[in-house]
């Protein structure tokens, strides 16, 4: 098949691109290097199954050039910064809303015969039901970021209803591991190398949730998107995460301790009840039931993914 992977020089983007490649796919990978790196695609830039074009969503046309000849797009393009919402709703919106609705109009014109997307389990904003499933509902975002994303997998739906195209939708737990430049695990890690001897958490640091590693996350999308081209869907929703969640004071336990430091925990206190910022869902757990259904599993649970990740990283 021919791939085309948006910010597939991103951190979760990257990776999928290496499964793909070494699957025998050809991929194209479109990136503004905003986020993404070179050096995270570098082994494949010379290949010649492997095509890197730099450019910006944000421009209709330059994105009708990108799905050109390709059977599938992988859309992973986004700005995933929950925290900016109360600063850049704007940016959050071109980000994740904008860009999609440019790519959709791109394939209503081409042969793309499936879409997959990264959403986010932000689009639950504060569930009642914990572990919280893909029919859970009405869907309440509490960040712009959330709401960004519910409304592109809005969009998602709508379009490939219309045009006759298929759609796969992931709302994804937190995902951590290599190559990832953002979120609480490269914060600490960075603050601690800044002054071992403190570490300020945001938040009261009882914030729970689950962790993926990414190695499963691109196992996980890569194994039901097999199963999902068997299937009858023209669009379905899975949630990938862990059974398993963890507070970001363990977090901080978990970084500390892989860096030998005793540091001095500082606690911020947060917004609205100890969250790290306005919009920050303070507990979350996604069912994967339905994932695990297709015979994924996990193999690295919260706390192993964390402490993975943190040697990585380091
Ligand atoms: O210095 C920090 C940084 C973060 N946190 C806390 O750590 C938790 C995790 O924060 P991250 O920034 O790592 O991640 P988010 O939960 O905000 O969001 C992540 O997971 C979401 C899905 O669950 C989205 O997909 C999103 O793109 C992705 O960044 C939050 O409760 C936050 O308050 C701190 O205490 N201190």
């Amino acid at each position: 098949m021919k791939a085309l992977v948006t910010g597939g020089a991103g951190f979760i983007g990257s990776h999928l691109v290496d499964r793909l490649m070494e699957q025998g796919h050809e991929v194209r990978v479109l990136d503004d290097l905003s986020a993404g790196t070179l050096e995270n695609i570098k082994r494949w830039l010379d290949h010649e199954r492997f095509e890197f074009i730099k450019g910006d969503m944000r421009d209709a046309e330059f994105v009708k050039k990108a799905v050109e000849g390709v059977d599938v797009v992988f859309h992973l393009a986004a700005n995933p910064e929950v925290r900016i919402s109360s600063q850049s709703p704007e940016l959050l919106y071109e980000t994740n809303v904008l860009i999609t609705y440019n790519l959709l109009n791109a394939m209503r014109d081409s042969n793309v015969e499936y879409i997959v997307f990264t959403s986010s389990s932000t689009v639950y904003g504060d569930a009642e039901v914990i572990p919280t499933p893909e029919d859970y509902g009405p869907l309440e975002p509490i960040s712009v970021y959330g709401g960004a994303k519910l409304a592109a997998e809005a969009l998602i739906s709508g379009y490939a209803h219309t045009f006759d195209f298929k759609a796969l939708i992931f709302r994804l737990a937190n995902i951590i591991g290599e190559r990832s430049n953002h979120g609480v695990i490269y914060d600490f890690i960075n603050k601690l190398r800044k002054n071992p001897k403190e570490l300020e958490i945001l938040g009261d640091g009882t914030q729970r949730k689950s962790y993926l590693h990414v190695s499963d996350t691109v196992e996980g999308m890569l194994h039901i998107f097999e199963h999902f081209k068997r299937s009858e869907k023209t669009v379905d929703f899975y949630n990938l995460g862990n059974d398993d969640w963890i507070t970001v004071k363990e977090i901080a336990e978990i970084v500390s301790e892989e860096m030998r430091l005793r540091p001095r925990f500082v606690f911020t206190g947060g917004v609205d009840g100890g969250r790290g910022w306005k919009g920050d869902v303070k507990f979350m757990r996604l069912s994967i039931e339905k994932a695990k259904a297709t015979g994924w599993r996990p193999k690295l649970n919260s706390y192993e993914a964390v402490r993975r990740t943190v040697r990585e990283l380091l």
